[in-house]
């Protein structure tokens, strides 16, 4: 079983997401490996052989980064292929504004999945809200379905809020969960159609 993250970070911050994304998931599973764009577009192989992939781009002009998008459009043989047909995947974007038109940024790479014929992982969190109703900073504080967003400095390596990291933990562990229960289920629907196949 394995999980690729592919990210894209011009000035770290979404790197810190992309790891502490990995860091969730190998609570659960072991091959979880972290590659840039830049890697991931030399090395398809990578791509083909993981069961999930997990797709990252700060928010750049309100979409992702250009370095990501040469990713993206390097991807037409695995595309032309159906290569990551039946796949996971999932989307994460980091930026400085409590907005920034983040959710175009998730929003295209959902349709970048979509089109590869994978099957997409929504962040599956909900927000809290304390007894007052006031929506608490933890988990998923920036209370977003499609992906993960997280808020960071736009020029020091922190984020305004370190709770944002806690989540990208939890969606990690929930993307490795659903790799974990995708394998097993397709193993089993194997193994039945081989007995199925026997007994005729
Ligand atoms: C060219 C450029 C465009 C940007 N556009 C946006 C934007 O549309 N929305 C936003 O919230 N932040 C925007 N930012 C701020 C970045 O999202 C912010 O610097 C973030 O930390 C980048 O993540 P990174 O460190 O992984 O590169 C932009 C930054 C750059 C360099």
């Amino acid at each position: 079983m394995k999980i690729a993250i592919i990210y894209h970070s011009g000035f770290g911050h979404t790197k810190m997401v992309a790891e502490r994304i990995a860091e969730g998931a190998r609570k659960v599973v072991d091959d979880v490996i972290l590659l840039t764009s830049k890697m991931a577009i030399q090395h398809p192989h990578l791509l083909i052989e993981s069961d999930t992939l997990v797709f990252g781009s700060p928010t750049y002009f309100g979409n992702v980064s250009a370095e990501f998008k040469l990713f993206m459009e390097s991807t037409g043989s695995a595309w032309a292929n159906q290569h990551w047909k039946d796949k996971l995947a999932a989307g994460f974007t980091n930026s400085s504004s409590i907005n920034g038109d983040k959710l175009n940024t998730l929003t295209n790479l959902s349709i970048f999945a979509a089109q590869h014929g994978m099957l997409w992982i929504p962040l599956g969190i909900m927000p809290q809200y304390d007894s007052a109703g006031k929506q608490l900073s933890e988990p998923n504080g920036m209370a977003s379905y499609l992906g993960l967003m997280t808020l960071s400095s736009n020029s020091h390596e922190e984020f305004y809020d370190p709770a944002d990291l806690h989540t990208a933990e939890l969606f990690g562990q929930r993307i490795a969960t659903l790799t974990q229960q995708l394998k097993a289920d397709s193993k089993s629907n194997t193994e039945n159609f081989t007995f199925l196949t026997a007994k005729q």
